[in-house]
């Protein structure tokens, strides 16, 4: 992968692999420190996506690849005849960093479904599928960016949520991609994103890439989407997904109910772009999906957290989005539009 792919279309890189280990972004100093921290254990890439240094689904996919690369590099010199073994707790320890983003688990099956072909030093083999993995998601996101910016035509405002962008993918984004293929057609004039709570990942993520690469934006409260949609300036909400179950209910990144309910209501179109890494056959429906709940702290002001207070304070970071209220989900292997089981079920056999 040459370093120009990624900044030819963006100059954001979340995740870098060097002999040292995996140099990681730390998303939560954005934007106004741009750090890079090494991790070379299989813990500390762990430890970097539960603390939210990586972000985004196909990102967190992407990080846990590396990380079961430093893991068997450590398990593997340590005990070279023991190292399959070893790794497992490795592989669990990625795999309880975090619960709702499938691409977490399905890079996970990837590096276990390799492992178990490998004789010898498994670290050129491991690395070489984490490496795929890297390049198919940037793949990937390009294709949905060209097949979104097809939907939406002449469009020349969208609503996005959440951060989608290179920091949290391979690089390019899903939602961020269609808006940035969007934008080098010259059709999108402006993007709205929302702050997105928690973290404010819209406020201090999105606006910033966009930024980056001068397509004008405009923040506004997550409480602002309905008053925006009643003014016209959105004919189309474009969102990316945490995990789709296999009828087409979309898990995102909390407050996407809200506005595929707002959209709806006011003639707004939703489209989904992610991955087909994204897409979860062995879940049925949304039901199904765990939703990460995190730290309440993470909301409550630090004043009434003391022990006698009763405030408490809810904080699911995603939800889920029945089928019925998307118009349509792109993925790299082609667009479903009004998702329903069947016509996921045809997207299945679609080449990648
Ligand atoms: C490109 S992943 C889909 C996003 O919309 C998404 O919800 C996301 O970035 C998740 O954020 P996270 O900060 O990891 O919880």
């Amino acid at each position: 992968m040459s370093d120009h792919s990624f900044s030819a279309v963006s100059n954001v890189q979340a995740l870098k692999w060097s002999d040292r280990g995996l140099d990681v972004l730390d998303q939560r100093l954005l934007p106004g420190e741009l750090v890079y921290q090494t991790f070379d254990t299989a813990a500390g890439v762990a430890e970097a996506i539960a603390s939210m240094r990586v972000r985004g689904a196909p990102a967190i996919g992407i990080a846990a690849a590396y990380g079961v690369v430093l893991g068997a590099r450590g398990c593997f010199a340590r005990d070279p005849s023991g190292w399959k073994r070893a790794i497992e707790d490795d592989i669990r320890r990625l795999a309880e960093s975090r619960p709702t983003a499938v691409n977490l688990f399905w890079a996970l099956d990837r590096m276990r479904e390799a492992i178990a072909g490998i004789e010898g030093d498994p670290v050129p083999p491991l690395l070489a599928v984490a490496r795929k993995i890297h390049e198919d998601d940037f793949a990937a996101n390009l294709a949905m960016g060209e097949l979104g910016a097809d939907i939406l035509g002449g469009c020349k405002g969208v609503l996005t949520h959440c951060n989608t962008g290179a920091l949290a993918t391979g690089g390019y984004g899903t939602a961020l991609g269609v808006i940035r293929s969007a934008w080098r057609r010259g059709t999108l004039e402006r993007v709205y994103a929302t702050e997105t709570r928690p973290w404010s990942q819209g406020a201090r993520l999105t606006v910033w890439e966009l930024n980056e690469d001068r397509i004008p934006a405009t923040l506004l409260a997550d409480s602002a989407a309905a008053w925006l949609m009643k003014s016209g300036a959105v004919p189309w909400v474009v969102v990316g997904a945490d995990r789709i179950a296999a009828n087409g209910d979309v898990a995102n990144k909390i407050g996407t109910y809200s506005l595929a309910v707002l959209a709806r209501h006011h003639g707004v179109k939703l489209m989904v772009a992610a991955p087909t890494s994204t897409v979860d056959w062995a879940t049925a429906t949304g039901r199904d999906i765990v939703v990460e709940e995190r730290d309440p702290r993470e909301l409550l002001h630090p004043a009434l957290l003391g022990s006698d207070s009763v405030i408490g304070a809810w904080n699911p970071v995603f939800d889920v989005t029945p089928a019925e209220l998307i118009d349509v989900i792109v993925t790299e292997a082609g667009t479903v539009a009004n998702p329903s089981p069947d016509a996921m079920a045809a997207l299945r056999g679609k080449p990648r």
